[in-house]
């Protein structure tokens, strides 16, 4: 392939031909390829951009469905997040909104601090939706007029995802004053987000890291509908990533019971070696506990704890033993606000 960035989901040209006169070989072959095609497409979600001129949407990239379960923050605001956007995808419900001559759209404000899950709950729910999801990362807009061109070429029921929100700004002073860079304009927002096509059905999703600098007016219902706060950890959710990431191994049932039948469980619980992996649901639970107890109430971010699993992906009971001396080391950082460049975390 040509483009080294190519993944295989567009883009590219092909040339098929085969022996003789009949076009049926070709078209059976086609057609098989689209079936397949679909049956993949089921198991991603497939991430539009502005190709490298900003001329047109691309295929990106296509991201494995990821489950909700997987984007851990407070359960309540997750459950009435997906039942708030599983009704405005209702066809019924935009009849209703029709009927009512309200302009049928909602806008969604995902916001809280760099790595706590804005992007992966966005993909998150293009998957649960079987939607795609077009990405506009606002800094990098060059102006008004290219975003409203960017808005009138997406489709109707999928996700747009306006990253970095923050980086608008109203007026040529604020610009100005602002380290932000983004030619876009807070009425050239509004402008998109109120337009015409954006009464067909797509889910908006609005991120920031800063949402004290949102302009009341683009925050006000009719244009965000729903704000979700995602932030540090809770022990709770630490607890349930810890079971995602060691609970996978448990399937490796044969394994764990030729090692129950040449160990004791007890025993492995201590030992700390590779094959603790396969210790029983239960023991599972105890760690998870054992874990998020050393873990203090939201302080870390989510991806911060990522990047400690990531360490320990082998043993479950390393990770439950090795959390205390992580905590107080990352601890130690905050207090003196280093950033480690030199040591890799263990
Ligand atoms: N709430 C969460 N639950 C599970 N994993 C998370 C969560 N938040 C972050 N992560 C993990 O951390 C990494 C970064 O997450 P993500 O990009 O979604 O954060 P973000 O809030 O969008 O960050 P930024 O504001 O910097 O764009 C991902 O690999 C993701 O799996």
């Amino acid at each position: 392939m040509s483009d080294p960035s190519y993944d295989g989901i567009g883009g590219e040209e092909t040339r098929i031909s085969c022996l003789g006169l009949q076009s049926e070989p070709i078209k059976e072959f086609v057609e098989n390829c689209r079936q397949y095609a679909e049956s993949k497409s089921q198991f991603y979600v497939i991430i539009y951009s502005r190709d490298r001129y900003g001329l047109s949407w691309k295929p990106k990239y296509r991201k494995p469905l990821r489950q909700l379960e997987t984007v851990h923050f407070d359960d309540e605001v997750k459950t009435n997040l997906i039942a708030d956007i599983k009704n405005y995808l209702d066809l019924r419900t935009k009849k209703l909104y029709q009927s009512r001559s309200m302009p049928y759209r909602r806008g969604y404000l995902f916001y809280g601090p760099p790595g706590t899950g804005k992007s992966s709950l966005s993909t998150a729910i293009a998957g649960e939706f079987g939607l795609d999801l077009y990405e506009v990362k606002v800094p990098s807009i060059k102006d008004d007029g290219e975003l409203e061109q960017m808005f009138q070429e997406i489709p109707p029921r999928c996700i747009v995802l306006l990253e970095d929100i923050d980086a608008v700004w109203s007026t040529r002073e604020q610009r100005n004053d602002s380290e932000n860079t983004s030619a876009v304009t807070l009425s050239g927002l509004l402008n998109v987000l109120d337009g015409v096509g954006s009464q067909e059905g797509r889910v908006v999703i609005l991120t920031t890291n800063k949402p004290e600098r949102l302009d009341s007016a683009l925050v006000r219902p009719g244009r965000i509908d729903f704000k979700v706060y995602l932030g540090n950890i809770s022990r709770a959710s630490a607890a349930q990533m810890f079971m995602r990431m060691f609970a996978p191994d448990l399937l490796g049932k044969n394994m764990m019971r030729e090692h129950r039948r040449t160990r004791s469980s007890a025993k492995s619980l201590e030992s700390g070696d590779a094959l603790n992996d396969f210790v029983t649901l239960e023991q599972l639970k105890m760690l998870a506990k054992r874990f998020s107890e050393q873990i203090p109430e939201n302080v870390f971010t989510p991806s911060q704890l990522q990047g400690f699993f990531q360490l320990h992906l082998n043993s479950a009971v390393r990770a439950a033993e090795s959390i205390g001396a992580w905590v107080q080391k990352e601890m130690n950082m905050k207090e003196e606000g280093e950033f480690d460049m030199l040591s890799n975390s263990t």
